[in-house]
């Protein structure tokens, strides 16, 4: 039996660049992630994480480069792209005054999905999210981990296939982190692709397939966790990203002057 030929990949970026006021933020990043694969970008404060991730999602337009969602390119072909991938900033929108059911259908309208269909994904979503006991109470009485399961459940009520997130779990509770990270995991499971930046080293060690480590709008290494240890000599995650990103911690600083 011939072995049936790949897809495109679920991301690829090609060179992709951007500067503000004259300074280069995004200098030329070249990557690719296959579908069910959860990839995780790291990088210092500053590095170009968020601005590359609102490249990929259409809202930043680059200086240069591509951005190909399963092989549709995100500025020659906007609406195949952008039907396949949902991007979760790091402090979503929510309407206050709705119930997680009507946040949900209103997300479902502007996608174009009639009410019928509608209701049905945004229980099913609810109950995957274990919201729905919350079902009908308004947003705004929510926690911060509630709301971002929410927001999760609004990216996902178009069956993107890519999802971007910006810090998802920041602020987060275990349980609440838990959930999300499981999440996660299940779309990847299930054939989806994920993109985050994170800054909680342990979260990227544990719950991403690569890392990409981006430091100056540079991709300056990318590998499994393992390879990315193996390839700095180090023995933690944290010793490997403060090598490869330069910020490696001067043994005389002035902290220990000051005690
Ligand atoms: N709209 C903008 N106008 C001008 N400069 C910007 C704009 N957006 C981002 N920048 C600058 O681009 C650089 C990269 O910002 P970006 O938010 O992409 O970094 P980041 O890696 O996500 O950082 P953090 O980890 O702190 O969130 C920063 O110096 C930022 O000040």
């Amino acid at each position: 039996m011939t072995a049936l030929p790949p897809g495109p990949p679920a991301l690829e970026l090609r060179d992709l660049g951007k500067h503000f006021g004259g300074r280069e933020v995004v200098a030329g990043v070249s990557l690719s992630v296959p579908a069910g694969e959860l990839y995780a970008l790291l990088g210092p404060n500053g590095a170009g994480k968020t601005t590359t991730l609102r490249m990929i999602s259409g809202l930043t337009r680059p200086d240069r480069g591509e951005v190909l969602i399963y092989g549709f390119n995100m500025q020659r072909q906007a609406r195949e792209a952008k039907q396949r991938l949902a991007y979760l900033p790091d402090d979503p929108l929510l309407y206050g005054k709705l119930t997680p059911p009507e946040y949900l259908e209103f997300v479902a309208g502007l996608w174009g999905i009639d009410a019928a269909r509608a209701a049905p994904r945004a229980e099913e979503l609810l109950h995957w999210l274990n919201l729905w006991p919350h079902r009908t109470e308004r947003v705004e009485g929510f926690s911060r981990g509630m709301k971002q399961k929410l927001a999760l459940a609004g990216a996902l009520v178009h069956e993107p296939r890519l999802m971007l997130l910006d810090e998802p779990l920041t602020g987060l509770d275990a349980a609440a982190a838990r959930q999300v990270k499981d999440a996660l995991r299940a779309f990847v499971e299930g054939g989806g692709a994920v993109v985050l930046t994170t800054h909680i080293l342990e979260v990227a060690e544990r719950l991403s397939d690569r890392i990409g480590i981006i430091a100056a709008g540079r991709l300056v290494a990318e590998g499994t966790p393992a390879e990315l240890l193996a390839r700095t000599g180090t023995t933690s995650l944290e010793d490997a990203f403060l090598h490869l990103t330069g910020l490696e911690a001067t043994p005389a600083g002035p902290l220990q002057e000051v005690r």
